[in-house]
């Protein structure tokens, strides 16, 4: 087996950003919304972050591309750190990485033809010759299933899932390496969602592409990803391959994620996890094991000591998780306390 190669690193990362009060307008307090956190993305492999609303998944994204200056921490892309670049090195950068937001509609100027539109994204990043935009455009706009002539219409005569083709047009037009799907299919229907999903996957494997993909909706993770990475308030709470992650998880957040996924056969058995509570502020997150408050396995160790990232021989390569509690829970000598009314907890999660 030829060696990966790291194409995305990311060490350390935080992003808070500053609550302003007072009669001062001085900085009060933090959001952490994203709490040093580390994974790396190989090339050609599609690694997800899924996690409640909150969680910090598109802080995450746009940390990585310094859309929002991250706080701390290494973004490392084929080696360079591109924290450390001059704002016109990281425009020049962003050839090789692009993003795809979960409105195309908002990401796309009304005003502007098709043509126009991928047009701007190869002005920016000076990708095509003039003479061969046009030609680049059409290819570009069947490569990704529309039509050479809906290069001269506007976006309001597109559907959703056409001006999300648009957006990935637009994305491709200067030959990324990596693309960072925010929730790129959370607002289509779900034929058309899988129709986009297919299409990026067509695209991966035609042009060598990267994804790092976000995305609450685990059921489309599934679907796409090779790798998940799964965070709660910041942080992340398990890190593994798809199957690894799916049929054995470990972190007692993301068996409750897991178990919210609707079965589509209405006899087979499936146990739902209730959570206790809601997700507390990322202004003042609990100290320890920030889950520690919902988790029905917590003890006074997980209101103080943070877990890390570990791995055990039932866990395959490179499947992580932060629980203090991973061996005792799957030997069951550790027991759920304080379960929610309603949960249910049996068959296939085993919490
Ligand atoms: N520019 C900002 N200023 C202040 N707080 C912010 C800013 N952007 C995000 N946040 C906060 O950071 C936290 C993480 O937000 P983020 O959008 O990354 O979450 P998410 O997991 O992508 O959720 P969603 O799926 O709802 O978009 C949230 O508490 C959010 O309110």
């Amino acid at each position: 087996m030829t060696a990966k190669k790291e194409l995305l690193k990311v060490e350390g990362l935080k992003q808070y950003f500053p609550i302003k009060g007072g009669f001062f307008g001085r900085t009060v307090n933090h959001v952490k919304a994203v709490d040093d956190i580390s994974f790396t993305v190989y090339e050609g492999e599609t690694v997800s972050i899924v996690g409640e609303s909150g969680c910090g998944k598109s802080t995450t994204g746009r940390a990585i591309l310094r859309l929002d200056e991250p706080t701390e921490g290494v973004v490392s892309f084929e080696g360079r750190d591109l924290t450390t670049l001059s704002k016109k090195e990281m425009r020049a950068m962003r050839k090789d990485l692009q993003i795809i937001f979960q409105d195309p509609y908002a990401s796309i100027n009304p005003r502007q033809i098709v043509s126009a539109v991928i047009e701007e994204a190869m002005d920016i990043q000076n990708a095509v010759p003039k003479k061969d935009r046009r030609r680049k455009i059409e290819e570009l706009l069947q490569t990704v299933g529309l039509q050479k002539f809906q290069a001269d219409r506007y976006p309001h005569e597109f559907s959703g899932g056409q001006r999300q083709r648009i957006g990935i047009a637009r994305a491709l037009s200067v030959d990324p390496k990596l693309i960072i799907c925010d929730e790129a299919v959370s607002a289509l229907d779900v034929s058309i969602q899988a129709q986009v999903l297919n299409l990026l996957e067509e695209l991966q494997e035609e042009f060598g592409l990267t994804y790092l993909f976000i995305s609450h909706d685990l059921g489309v993770v599934r679907h796409i990803s090779d790798r998940i990475i799964v965070m709660y308030l910041g942080k992340i709470v398990e890190i593994g391959d798809k199957h690894s992650l799916f049929d054995n998880p470990q972190h007692p957040y993301t068996k409750a994620l897991l178990s919210a996924i609707p079965v589509p056969d209405p006899d087979a058995k499936k146990e739902r996890i209730a959570l206790k509570g809601d997700v507390p502020s990322p202004i003042n997150p609990p100290t320890g094991c920030r889950f520690h408050t919902r988790c029905p396995f917590a003890t006074e160790k997980c209101k103080t000591d943070v877990p890390e990232l570990r791995t055990t021989d039932f866990m395959k390569e490179g499947h992580q998780a932060a629980c203090h509690y991973i061996e005792e829970i799957k030997s069951g000598e550790h027991k759920p306390k304080d379960y929610t009314a309603g949960a249910i907890v049996g068959k296939g999660q085993e919490v």
